[in-house]
């Protein structure tokens, strides 16, 4: 039995078409990349922590391939290095093993082209106001001068919908407002890959919901391209176009799921349903059929 199966959906891969990024104010900017050719690779991928006493591999040559506008899922059990592969997409940890590759680039270190949101509310300076959080890492990057950057943060914070709290302290905020202002933040700094890791599990479930449909909403109009973090079959299944499945720790690919099908509006679909308790099934029974249509 191949656990390992690379599983697509009937459609196979979804033609991307090139994308219109939003560039602020109003005005967008078309980057056309050549048909089909991935965004970002992460090819064969092992990534190991090591401390003094012992090595732990946290992935074990992982492969997948980002295309311009996906809304890419690593979908996994706890432990099995969906962070782990996130960080090291972000620059924060060189592979063992592997290449990753961002518009045919390898990456060596963090950079203003991979902008990560976390799933804690204190990724905000409490210091400073909304504005000035989104402004911060425009400035420090040397990505605009400060009118611009004033009027990219509000333009960014408007599509959050909290034009009207861009004066108030992040202590002033609910959890999910917080989150808004750490979209907006990314987002304003235009990253050609934005990395969420869990960015809605601290969050009671209605707003969790809320904020998967605005952050779809956000992508229709923005269409940025998105590699997301979850251990939620049901949010997977929602955010995405694509779920890379991982096998419980070390985290091998297990699958790859097409998901463009679904959206806010299937849940509670039979075929919704059907296809969270293949992939629940897929993840969590050892001993399973490896040639399961999703
Ligand atoms: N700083 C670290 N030092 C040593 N081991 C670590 C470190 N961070 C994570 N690990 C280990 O690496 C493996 C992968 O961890 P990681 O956090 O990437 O998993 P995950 O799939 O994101 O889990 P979760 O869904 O629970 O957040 C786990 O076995 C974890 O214990």
């Amino acid at each position: 039995m191949n656990n390992t199966a690379i599983l697509r959906g009937t459609s196979g891969f979804i033609p991307v078409a090139p994308a219109a990024r939003d560039i602020g104010n109003g005005k967008r900017d078309v980057e056309v990349l050549p048909a089909f050719a991935p965004l970002l690779q992460v090819d064969d991928v092992s990534l190991e922590y090591r401390t003094r006493e012992r090595v732990v591999r946290a992935t074990h040559r992982v492969s997948f391939d980002v295309h311009q506008a996906d809304r890419f899922v690593l979908l996994g059990p706890s432990g099995c290095g969906k962070s782990t592969l996130l960080k090291a997409v972000a620059g924060f940890i060189p592979p063992v093993e592997g290449e990753i590759r961002l518009d045919g680039k390898a990456v060596t270190a963090p950079g203003p082209d991979r902008i990560v949101v976390f799933q804690e509310f204190d990724q905000l300076s409490p210091w400073k106001t909304v504005k000035q959080n989104v402004v911060f890492p425009l400035l420090a990057s040397r990505t605009l001068g400060r009118k611009e950057a004033e009027e990219r943060a509000l333009h960014y914070l408007a599509k959050v919908g909290l034009s009207k709290f861009s004066d108030v302290h992040p202590h002033q905020l609910s959890g999910g407002m917080k989150q808004r202002v750490a979209i907006a933040r990314a987002l304003a700094m235009q990253p050609r890959v934005l990395l969420m890791d869990e960015p809605f599990a601290a969050l009671d479930a209605l707003t969790r919901r809320k904020m998967q449909e605005e952050l779809l909403q956000l992508w229709d109009e923005v269409r940025f391209t998105l590699l997301f973090v979850t251990h939620s079959i049901e949010e997977a299944l929602v955010v995405g176009n694509r779920i890379a499945l991982l096998s419980p720790h070390p985290g091998r690919m297990r699958a790859e799921i097409n998901s463009h099908d679904f959206s806010l509006a299937s849940l509670g679909s039979t075929e919704f349903q059907n296809t969270a308790q293949r992939i629940h099934h897929m993840l969590f029974e050892e001993e399973q059929e490896a040639s399961v249509q999703v």
